[in-house]
């Protein structure tokens, strides 16, 4: 390992890039891993938690999914254990630690997430949060927050209102904020008759969920767009347009989920736009695939594209960068390993960029050149450089860590009912 990485990091020299600096800025990144993998969305409000309704779908029957909170904290760990650097955990408020006792969603309270904050704290992590407002009988006829239905909408808003407070709690507790989102999934299969009236209405509970304040070192609020989902093919109310139009009116966060646009739309292209006028954006890195937009992550062309805009951004901004997927049809630890393995591949991409010749280049309209040192990088010694990265994070190199998913697969999930 020592001469490949010697080796690489002489070829990057020679195209002006110090391998070192790179190695250093990927330790200082953080990736929030989202808990819901482990069990395809599942939570823990009722035993053998399912995901039902709601625009979101897990397909597949993989055996060894965790059915139980020690479960899945002892498969987060096993994963952790195979993605080196930063990490964060982001957890759903349907994976509270409820002890078999029936808490509605508008009766979750920082007390059922203590359990998580000393176990993160154990683990050396920070927590992200979310609001859940989908698999619930008050979210089967398809709206929550924008719902005619003054008792429906009421009882989201409590929920929201509740997750808003648990942030703070972990906020507090991890002495750095955490990152809550919200995401709905109202909208409908067919053409509606009053998107006006729903988008109203949306904007109405978002403004009594947001009359409560808190500082900004507890919480940082987000806000989830999506272009449709199963069920709401025709009209999603919060929509990108809508949320950036309230984000940007009410001083609050948008998150880009890389699998929420058209697919011939570049999100990346929205980093820099955004940036213009904001100082913070989260980011939700999935997969879309036609219809579905949480397959595990690959080092694809839309995940390259993203990591590099966001280590071009300005100083002075953040960028929160969480996972989004949910594949049931594979091992959950292997997603997990190999979604975040990606992710930060390709973030050390960008950081192996020599990014003040390419823009020298750009400058002197030199496109070409830009494009022949673009495709000059495609082939250069990645992989020995993240190889060294894993080594220094003491976690398994690219040729080994599917062994250690496969050992934990024959010890552990096999051996679940
Ligand atoms: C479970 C997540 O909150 C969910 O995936 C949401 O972020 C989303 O992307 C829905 O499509
Ligand atoms: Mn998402």
């Amino acid at each position: 390992m020592a001469d490949r990485y010697t080796d690489a990091k002489t070829r990057y020299a020679e195209i002006g890039v110090d391998t070192e600096a790179a190695l250093k800025r990927l330790a200082d990144f953080s990736l929030s891993l989202h808990c819901w993998q482990a069990d395809d969305v599942g939570g823990f409000e009722s035993a053998g938690g399912e995901l039902s309704g709601g625009g979101i779908q897990a397909t597949g029957n993989y055996p060894g999914k965790a059915r139980n909170l020690s479960e899945l904290r002892a498969d987060i760990e096993t994963a952790m254990k195979l993605i080196p650097g930063k990490k964060r955990l982001n957890l759903h408020a349907s994976y509270g630690d409820f002890g078999g006792r029936a808490v509605d969603r508008d009766s979750i309270e920082p007390e059922y997430f203590s359990s998580w904050v000393s176990w993160a704290k154990e683990q050396g992590l920070q927590l992200d949060f979310n609001c859940t407002m989908f698999s619930h009988r008050l979210a089967d006829d398809g709206f929550t927050l924008s719902s005619k239905d003054k008792g429906i909408r009421d009882f989201w808003i409590a929920h929201v209102q509740r997750c808003r407070e648990i942030s703070a709690y972990m906020g507090r507790e991890q002495g750095s904020p955490a990152v809550h989102n919200i995401w709905i999934p109202d909208g409908m299969k067919d053409y509606p008759a009053d998107r006006f009236g729903y988008r109203g209405i949306l904007t109405r509970s978002l403004d009594r969920i947001f009359e409560t304040g808190y500082p900004e070192s507890e919480v940082l609020d987000a806000l989830e767009s999506k272009l449709f989902g199963i069920g709401s093919e025709a009209f999603v109310v919060g929509s990108h347009d809508f949320y950036l139009a309230y984000a940007m009116s009410r001083d609050k966060m948008i998150c880009l989920d890389m699998g929420h646009f058209h697919p011939t739309e570049l999100v990346a292209d929205k980093v820099s736009a955004i940036l213009q006028f904001k100082d913070t954006l989260l980011l939700h890195v999935s997969r879309p695939m036609r219809w579905d937009s949480d397959h595990i992550v690959v080092l694809n062309d839309d995940l390259y594209f993203m990591a590099h805009e966001v280590a071009r951004a300005a100083a002075g901004k953040s960028i929160y960068v969480g996972l989004d997927f949910f594949d049931a049809s594979v091992n959950r630890i292997g997603a997990y390993a190999v979604g975040a393995r990606s992710a930060l591949k390709a973030w050390l991409a960008a950081y192996l960029e020599p990014a003040e010749e390419l823009v020298r280049l750009e400058e002197a309209g030199n496109f070409i050149g830009r494009m022949a040192l673009s495709e000059r990088l495609k082939t250069m010694p990645l992989g020995d450089v993240w190889d060294r990265f894993c080594e220094m994070n003491d976690v398994p190199l690219e040729a080994d860590y599917m062994k250690q998913v496969a050992d934990y697969e024959r010890d552990v999930l096999s051996r679940r009912g």
